[in-house]
């Protein structure tokens, strides 16, 4: 199976967690844009959505599927998103599309979040991929420097084919932390988190996974945390 077929696979399962008659928080990805079109499969089963981004909004809308904006809504069901690495305890690494800070404000408001990914974004310890930080950009040399200190590379993420900053939704720019081998997650989360002039770090460990669908050649598995 190629990995498209195991991110379409796990998009699928994850129907069974869509609660009728409520909002979905929908992430950012490929994973969750298989996901948001299996979504508008059942989209009369469902209130609306919110987004983690400008464009999930728009596929959304795309499929004409109803998305509100997260200060109408009071409550959330469910939050499904992918991950770019998770471990065996539901802690994971987000932001490779640059959408982490929607991403953790959607999911802090949903009472379950589902994480669907193909198996090669289950890890024992995360850090391979690089962990992705947003910062107000007048921070970024400062915020880079402590970021050094911790242990790791910070590299600006660039506009794809330029040298200009990647600019994110929310006017914020992305340093990615290169070289990390993160063995207490929730420690470096909460001392990133305390950097003057970061956003959001895209350590979901405090709040990670409730669930995870991983999809694998055997097919579909579980994991709940
Ligand atoms: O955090 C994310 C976007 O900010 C994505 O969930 C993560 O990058 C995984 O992406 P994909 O489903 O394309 O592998």
């Amino acid at each position: 199976m190629t990995q498209d077929e195991l991110k379409q696979a796990v998009a699928r399962a994850a129907i069974d967690y869509v609660v009728d008659g409520e909002i979905i928080g929908v992430g950012t990805g490929s994973t969750a844009n298989f996901f948001i079109d299996e979504l508008a499969k059942i989209k009369d089963r469902i209130k609306g959505t919110v987004a983690s981004s400008e464009a999930t909004a728009a596929r959304l809308r795309g499929h004409g599927i109803p998305v509100f904006d997260l200060n109408e809504v009071t409550s959330m069901a469910v939050y499904i998103d992918g991950a770019d690495e998770i471990t065996s305890t539901g802690a994971m690494i987000k932001g490779g599309g640059a959408a982490l800070t929607r991403e953790k404000i959607v999911a802090s408001v949903a009472k379950k979040f589902v994480c669907i990914a193909d198996g090669s974004k289950l890890v024992e310890t995360l850090g391979k991929f690089p962990l992705p930080v947003e910062v107000i950009p007048m921070a970024r040399a400062s915020v880079m420097r402590q970021l050094a200190a911790l242990g790791g590379e910070p590299r600006l993420r660039l506009k794809a084919g330029t040298q200009d900053a990647y600019i994110t939704d929310n006017g914020g720019e992305i340093i990615d932390v290169v070289g990390l081998s993160i063995t207490d997650p929730i420690g470096l989360e909460e001392k990133i988190n305390q950097i003057v002039g970061v956003i959001a770090v895209g350590l979901f460990a405090k709040a990670g996974a409730n669930v995870c669908l991983l999809g694998t050649p055997e097919g579909v598995k579980t994991l709940t945390f």
